[in-house]
């Protein structure tokens, strides 16, 4: 489905972070969001799902107002990780995982056959099963940042919004979960957001970017043409120097 942004301006007691931003994620887009801290990029992703108000403009799903939309719809359509999350959760990894399906069967208990089996799949996609009957409370961070990447696998939605979702994986689980989430676009025709720090993981595995500036600027489009020394140099506001390997460009901040 379509993830619209139209003419949103963001922004806390008035103030705006950015105005007037327009974008479209199409299904089957990979798109990354970077910038530097505090310019707004966690702000964006709770408003494309609907959890802040925009102090103007609007963001729509086909079309549709994500604002008007019921939240059982909406937490059907998008399934967004966010970056705060409290710990008070104090059952297993498996009764974790499977809270993705509550949008779908309107019960913490529920079961059936297609949700059994996604939550068994995103367990094994994060290579969960050893861990499925630990309590959730007794992993390490980038176990629990694996949990969660695979609740929101069992939810399955159309729209996938991320906010760092490599926070705390080691690199080889970085690649893994980058892979999986690109695929999810490429192959399900998903549409997929993510809040990014590292630009390689962006320009390796993102179609899109959408860069967002300190000054309120924004620019979006192919990952391809947009992550070059002199926009990441602006963008960071530091200088960055670039390496090349297997004949790829890494961009590394000196
Ligand atoms: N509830 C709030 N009230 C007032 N200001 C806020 C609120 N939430 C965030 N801000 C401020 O808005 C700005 C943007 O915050 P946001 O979390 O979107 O940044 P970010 O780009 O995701 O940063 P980071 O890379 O550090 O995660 C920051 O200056 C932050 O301090």
């Amino acid at each position: 489905m379509t993830l619209s942004a139209e003419n949103l301006t963001l922004g806390y007691s008035g103030k705006s972070l950015y105005q007037n931003l327009n974008v479209t994620m199409l299904p089957g887009e990979c798109w990354g969001i970077l910038g530097r801290n505090g310019c707004g990029k966690s702000t964006l992703l709770h408003a494309l799902g609907g959890l802040i108000k925009p102090l103007s403009g609007s963001v729509s799903i086909q079309g549709n107002p994500v604002a008007s939309l019921p939240r059982i719809t909406l937490a059907q359509t998008m399934g967004l990780l966010l970056q705060e999350e409290s710990s008070l959760f104090s059952g297993t990894v498996l009764d974790y995982v499977r809270f993705g399906r509550f949008p779908h069967n309107g019960s913490l208990a529920g079961r059936d056959e297609l949700g059994e089996a996604l939550v068994q799949n995103a367990l094994e996609q994060m290579e969960l099963n050893a861990l499925a009957l630990r309590l959730v409370g007794t992993l390490s961070g980038g176990e629990r940042q694996r949990v969660r990447i695979a609740m929101l696998l069992a939810q399955s939605p159309v729209i996938y919004g991320l906010d760092e979702p490599l926070l705390h994986l080691d690199i080889c689980h970085q690649a893994t979960a980058m892979k999986l989430l690109r695929d999810l676009a490429a192959t399900q025709r998903k549409t997929v957001v993510m809040v990014l720090h590292d630009t390689l993981w962006a320009s390796r595995y993102c179609d899109n970017v959408l860069l967002l500036y300190e000054n309120g600027n924004a620019l979006s489009g192919a990952a391809k043409d947009l992550l070059s020394k002199d926009n990441l140099e602006e963008l960071y506001g530091c200088k960055m120097q670039a390496l090349i390997i297997d004949k790829e460009v890494h961009y590394v901040p000196y």
